[in-house]
């Protein structure tokens, strides 16, 4: 590509670094979460959140179990300002919960935001300045000597304001842009900071190491990170913190590998919002946990109402293929993946296995409040005979044999295909109550009567076909048989072989049944076709006059016969089976 002679790393190695962290699998228990969609996903929306937006988002956080909460930067607006009073005067603040605000390092700023927070009990002050290379050159024209003056000034003014308001809040210091700062230098000015501040085990520090932007590979960002965590004074009073941005689209990655180099508590955002390429995602970063058998200690399980709340208020949206929430995360529309997930449910169902095993699926869908019939099946023209059965089982209670199922998917793949489109649950159900069930074309079954003589039954079938009306007869030695050699008989039809299926539909409320036939003929072609009704042998009997109607050539052989009994004797058969 051209100008890329433009670019080189704009990152600094640490001196000397243990990795031994790098030989951890995971990390085995939650950091302490805190959320920032309220500051820095904020300051990244096109349009910020009103108040209202902003309490509706700041009491999911609370409800989903987030204790740490960075709730604005009160010196920036009105608004920032007004929210945090408004925490304060309606009582919004649980006892567990703490609240962060944000300052530039600089008097005027600290000042305002400490007049805030009058009246809160729990807070954290977070003070930041720019400590990278590129920001001391070309924003503040200060030496390095200059940088850490203006963090440690910041750093006695928070701890001389909150004497003052007889207040006991928690600090946090972050050295902005310390991706961009030699590790040794921003080693140096939170050492600074930390020695204001005297940390002890009732009032640890807070030390965040931001990719303010992202610029290296994670595992440089994590030996950053354990490097300050071995260099770092009083490291067992300090609270190592981790505030990943994405730009390099290892947000997750930084934050999970930066907790196995040390980090104590991340900071991020629902969705991954934040400046720029966003944030790390702490859905993610919990699920991800999750799924590893850890739990994340915040609830993600309403996952559809998250998203329609984030969406609503912050006006971004959530990628379809956004992990574990976008909605089409669960969703498999390729044959072969259908097939192992339907079986691999079943599989579930009857081992009643303690453990999630299905494939294709990292997480149960449910456990988010996703639906397996609506997210996960769906079918266009790249499903197969697995994931049209699952749904028609599923969600209709249709269990057609397998041979069946393969014939009818392909029948519904080839309406998506002409279509181009997907086809939802009802769309295919209309389809095989279209054209599989209980059809009328050619043929139309208008009644039937049943009578036994000696072994043998004896079937009358009227039928409307090619606009006239026919009485059949036959025989045979059951009374499917009877009705079938009726059928065949009149209309020159030989089945080779049959196959016969039925069940009841459990959830239908008109407590139906339905059966399944599949007739062979002499090129060996296989037809299917099912019947529903209250009365098992009408279903049977609509299911072979289904597969008969669904023959090939079956509308041109009734045309050529052109059967039809006389008015007076279709007359006398529906008077005999009390039909007017
Ligand atoms: C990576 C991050 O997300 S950091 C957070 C960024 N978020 C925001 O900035 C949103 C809220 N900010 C604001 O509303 C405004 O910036 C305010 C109200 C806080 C301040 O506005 P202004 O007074 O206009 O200053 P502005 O933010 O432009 O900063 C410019 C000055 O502050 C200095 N400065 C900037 N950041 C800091 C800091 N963290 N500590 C000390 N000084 C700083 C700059 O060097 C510059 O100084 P100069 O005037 O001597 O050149
Ligand atoms: C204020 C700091 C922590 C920040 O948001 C960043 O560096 O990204
Ligand atoms: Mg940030």
């Amino acid at each position: 590509m051209k100008n890329v002679e433009h670019y080189k790393k704009g990152y600094y190695m640490p001196p000397v670094v243990d990795m031994s962290w790098a030989q951890k699998e995971c990390t085995d228990k939650a950091p302490t979460w805190c959320s920032v969609d309220l500051r820095d996903g904020n300051q990244a929306l096109i349009i910020p959140m009103s108040l209202d937006e902003k309490i509706e988002f700041y009491k999911t956080l609370v409800h989903m179990g987030f204790k740490e909460i960075e709730v604005g930067f009160p010196a920036a607006s009105e608004t920032e300002y007004e929210f945090l009073r408004t925490l304060v005067e309606q009582d919004l603040i649980p006892d567990d919960v703490t609240v962060q605000v944000l300052t530039q390092a600089r008097e005027h700023i600290i000042r305002k935001t400490f007049k805030a927070l009058e009246g809160v009990k729990n807070a954290i002050v977070h003070v930041y300045n720019s400590t990278s290379v590129a920001q001391r050159q070309q924003v503040f024209h200060k030496s390095r000597a200059e940088i850490k003056k203006i963090a440690v000034d910041g750093a006695r003014l928070l701890r001389d304001l909150t004497i003052e308001a007889g207040a006991n809040y928690r600090f946090e210091y972050s050295p902005e842009s310390f991706t961009g700062t030699e590790p040794e230098f921003a080693l140096e000015v939170c050492n600074a900071v930390l020695d204001v501040w005297q940390p002890t085990r009732d009032r640890k520090a807070i030390i965040n190491l931001p990719s303010t932007v992202q610029m290296s590979m994670s595992h440089i960002y994590a030996s950053q990170i354990a490097f300050l965590s071995q260099h770092l004074k009083y490291r067992e009073n300090v609270v190592l913190s981790l505030h990943p941005h994405n730009d390099r689209g290892c947000g997750v990655a930084d934050a999970e590998m930066g907790l196995l180099a040390g980090a104590d508590r991340i900071e991020g955002t629902l969705f991954g919002n934040g400046e720029r390429t966003g944030n790390a995602d702490i859905v993610t970063i919990g699920m991800n946990m999750f799924a590893l058998g850890i739990d994340p200690e915040l609830d993600f399980s309403h996952m559809p109402e998250l998203i329609d709340m984030y969406e609503r208020v912050t006006r971004m949206e959530v990628h379809p293929r956004q992990p574990y929430a976008g909605k089409l995360v669960f969703a498999a529309f390729s044959g072969s993946h259908q097939d192992a997930i339907a079986k691999g449910m079943k599989f579930r169902e009857e081992r009643d296995e303690a453990y999630w095993t299905v494939p294709y699926l990292y997480i149960d869908p449910h456990d988010v409040g996703r639906r397996y019939e609506a997210d996960v099946i769906r079918i266009n023209s790249q499903s197969g005979k697995g994931g049209v059965g699952f749904i028609m089982e599923q969600k209709y209670d249709v269990n057609m044999p397998k041979k069946m199922r393969e014939d009818f998917s392909y029948f519904v793949k080839e309406v998506s295909d002409h279509k181009h489109q997907e086809l939802k649950p009802a769309e295919i159900y209309q389809i095989f109550s279209q054209y599989y069930v209980n059809t009328k074309d050619p043929i139309r079954l208008e009644n039937f009567s049943l009578q036994k003589r000696a072994d043998r039954w004896l079937g009358q079938i009227l039928l409307q076909a090619n606009g006239e009306e026919v009485i059949l007869q036959g025989q045979g030695n059951g009374q499917l048989n009877a009705v079938s050699n009726a059928i065949c008989k009149a209309y020159g039809i030989t089945i080779t072989n049959l196959v016969y299926s039925e069940h009841d539909l459990d959830r239908d409320s008109g407590s139906r049944g339905i059966a399944y036939f599949g007739l062979t003929d002499t090129n060996g072609k296989t037809t299917w076709g099912a019947g529903i009704d209250t009365d098992t042998i009408t279903a049977s009997i609509m299911a072979f006059v289904t597969a008969i109607n669904r023959m090939e050539g079956m509308t041109e052989r009734v045309r050529f016969r052109a059967l039809k009994s006389s008015p007076a004797e279709v007359g006398q058969f529906r008077a005999s089976v009390g039909q007017h």
